[in-house]
């Protein structure tokens, strides 16, 4: 079965577009699980294990994955794997978002251990920008509401069936 891909940097919607999805398709939200199977919130894993310990275990998770619409984390397109195995197995859909909204949004919030300064923050997004661009197949104008994204992908979902 082909499947939906959310990507998108951090404080995009993933999640919130995603939960809203969940009463209509079957949605994967690959932080979420991360958090249920380890039985502790990412931050906690990340300050004990580090970020490469993360990305192993997100790796397993993106390929596990059997659902219809898959909800990464902002960090997915990081490994090379991960990007490829999206383009093969799916539609790849990106919440392209200015890095000012994003940062309104995520900056007072604990549960993002990559959110430090905003600088750095902002070098993190820049470095990242084009991987999100490599791998997406349909770009979506993160400027636009919870709602209106969410129909956005709905379209995608319907087409694509
Ligand atoms: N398009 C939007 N309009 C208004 N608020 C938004 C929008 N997108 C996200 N938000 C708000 O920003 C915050 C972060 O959103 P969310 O957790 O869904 O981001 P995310 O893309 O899943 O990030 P991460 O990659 O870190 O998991 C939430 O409070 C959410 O309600
Ligand atoms: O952008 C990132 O690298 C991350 C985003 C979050 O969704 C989580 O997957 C984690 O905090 C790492
Ligand atoms: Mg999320």
């Amino acid at each position: 079965m082909s499947k939906v891909y959310l990507i998108g940097f951090m404080g995009t919607g993933k999640t919130a577009v995603g939960h809203r999805l969940g009463s209509q398709y079957e949605v994967d939200e690959l932080d979420e699980r991360f958090e249920q199977e380890h039985g502790q919130t990412i931050t906690a894993f990340f300050a004990e294990h580090g970020e490469a310990g993360f990305r192993t275990h997100e790796s397993e998770l993106l390929k596990s994955s059997k659902a219809e619409v898959v909800v990464t984390g902002g960090g997915i397109i990081e490994r090379e794997e991960n990007r490829l195995y999206m383009q093969e197995s799916g539609t790849v859909v990106w919440i392209d978002t200015p890095f000012d909204l994003i940062w309104e949004r995520i900056a007072a919030d604990p549960n993002r251990p990559l959110v430090t300064e905003r600088e750095q923050v902002r070098r993190l997004f820049e470095r990242r920008y084009s991987l999100y661009a490599g791998v997406a197949t349909v770009r979506l104008e993160g400027t636009a509401s919870i709602e209106e994204l969410t129909r956005a992908i709905e379209t995608v979902l319907e087409e694509k069936s």
